[in-house]
Order: C-alpha cells, then structure tokens, then sequence
C-alpha cells in the first residue's frame, strides 16, 4: 500500500523539525558540491533557486557561486492576482523582503520567462526514484514546471528520498534528484 501524500508529509515534516542547524548547514554545502557536478548544471547559463524554509536544503551558497560563474540565478515570486508563483531575477544587489507563506522574495521583482531558464533547482517533502515529487501541497511548482522546457533538478536530503511517492496526472518527475550522497539521474520512461 502506498501511503497518502498527507502522511507522507507528516511523517517528514517531523523529521525536518528536529534537524540539528549545524548538520542542515554542512550537508546543504555537500548538497550544492554534488549539484555543481551536474554537467546540466555547468551548461546551464540561468539556473532558478528557491530561498529555504523549515528544514530545506538551504542553498544560499549556490547563489553566490553561480554569480561568481557568470550564471544567472531566479527565484520563485508568488503572483497575489493569478495566485499562481512566477520566476523573478536575483542578483547581489537584490532586496528581499517576507513574501507569501514566510519566503523570501524580491521587494521588485524582474519577471523572468521561463523559457530564459535553463535549469530550475526543485525543493520537495520527498522524491522517488521515478522523480515523482511530493510537494508542500500548494500545485505551484508542479503548474510551474508544466510549462517548463529545461532541465528539473530535484534537492533534498537522504531522508526524504523514499520508496514511492503517490502521483497524480498533473505531477511532472524531475530530470536528477540530487543530495548529500549521490546525483540520481532519473531513469527515461520506457
Ligand atoms: N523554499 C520554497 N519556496 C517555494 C516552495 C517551497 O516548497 N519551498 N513552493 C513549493 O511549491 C512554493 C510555495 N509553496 C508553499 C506551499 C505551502 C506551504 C506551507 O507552508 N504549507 C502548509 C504547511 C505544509 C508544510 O509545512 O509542509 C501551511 O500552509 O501551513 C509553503 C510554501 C514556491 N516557493
Ligand atoms: N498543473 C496543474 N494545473 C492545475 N492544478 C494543479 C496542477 N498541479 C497541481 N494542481 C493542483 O494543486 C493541488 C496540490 O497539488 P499537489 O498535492 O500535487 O501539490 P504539491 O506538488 O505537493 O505542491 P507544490 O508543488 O506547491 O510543492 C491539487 O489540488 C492539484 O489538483
């Protein structure tokens, strides 16, 4: 029996409470070590980020590397009108303010298409070795990437790849499921 997306995000939304700062930290580093391996990562000239809440990889590092690299970084805005999230540049001289459900995002945000994106860095609950992804429940990334031609790159950490997620029509898998031990390539469907 595969257990319901709810509990599954029950079950990971306890382990993420009780995450020690200091491992979130130095295994969010490994994380974006291995993610930079990624050949799709190192030919991607604009990569899409997110800014981390309760528990997430967090991959502030990556923003810095990527600028260093003469990559552009995006994150996604929420859209109060449409009510669906878009991608907005972020450069060092960015300014954030708190956005909808606590994230961070840009005080003006520089609407990007998502076509000028090439590679969008995925936060998930938990991911299956089919790509399958578990989300936080809103459909914003899944209605996102259902108009997304480039490369999805899902991040988490070994505690949240699990056996099977429940799918539904609309979830698009992710192209690598990337964490603290390994780059998965998700197989090709057959
Ligand atoms: N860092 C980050 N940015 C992101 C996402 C994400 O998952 N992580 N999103 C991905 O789509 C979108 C925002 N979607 C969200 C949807 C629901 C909740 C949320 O807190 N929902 C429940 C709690 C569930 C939980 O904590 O897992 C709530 O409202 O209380 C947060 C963000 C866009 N930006
Ligand atoms: N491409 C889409 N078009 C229309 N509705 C969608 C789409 N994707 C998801 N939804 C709707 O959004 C709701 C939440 O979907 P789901 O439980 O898959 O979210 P999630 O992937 O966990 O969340 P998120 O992507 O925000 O992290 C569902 O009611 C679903 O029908």
């Amino acid at each position: 029996m595969t257990l319901t997306k709810q509990k599954i995000r029950k079950t990971i939304a306890t382990k993420r409470t009780v995450l020690d700062p200091q491992w979130l930290e130095k295994t969010s580093t490994r994380i974006v070590e291995n993610l930079q391996s990624l050949e799709e990562f190192q030919s991607s000239e604009t990569v899409a980020l997110y800014k981390a809440i309760g528990g997430e990889v967090n991959l502030e590092l990556l923003f810095e590397i990527c600028w260093s690299l003469g990559k552009r970084t995006a994150i996604p805005v929420f859209n109060p009108e449409t009510r669906i999230y878009e991608m907005a540049e972020i450069t060092a001289s960015t300014a954030f303010e708190i956005g909808n459900y606590g994230i961070q995002e840009p005080v003006s945000p520089c609407l990007l298409p998502l076509s000028d994106i090439d590679l969008i860095a995925v936060p998930g609950v938990a991911f299956d070795p089919s790509g399958n992804r578990l989300g936080r429940g809103g459909g914003y990334y899944d209605r996102m990437l259902s108009g997304f031609p480039g490369i999805t790159t899902g991040i988490c950490f070994d505690f949240q790849y699990v056996e099977t997620v429940p799918v539904d029509l609309h979830d698009r898998p992710v192209d690598h499921i990337v964490s603290e031990t390994k780059c998965r390539k998700v197989p090709k469907e057959r």
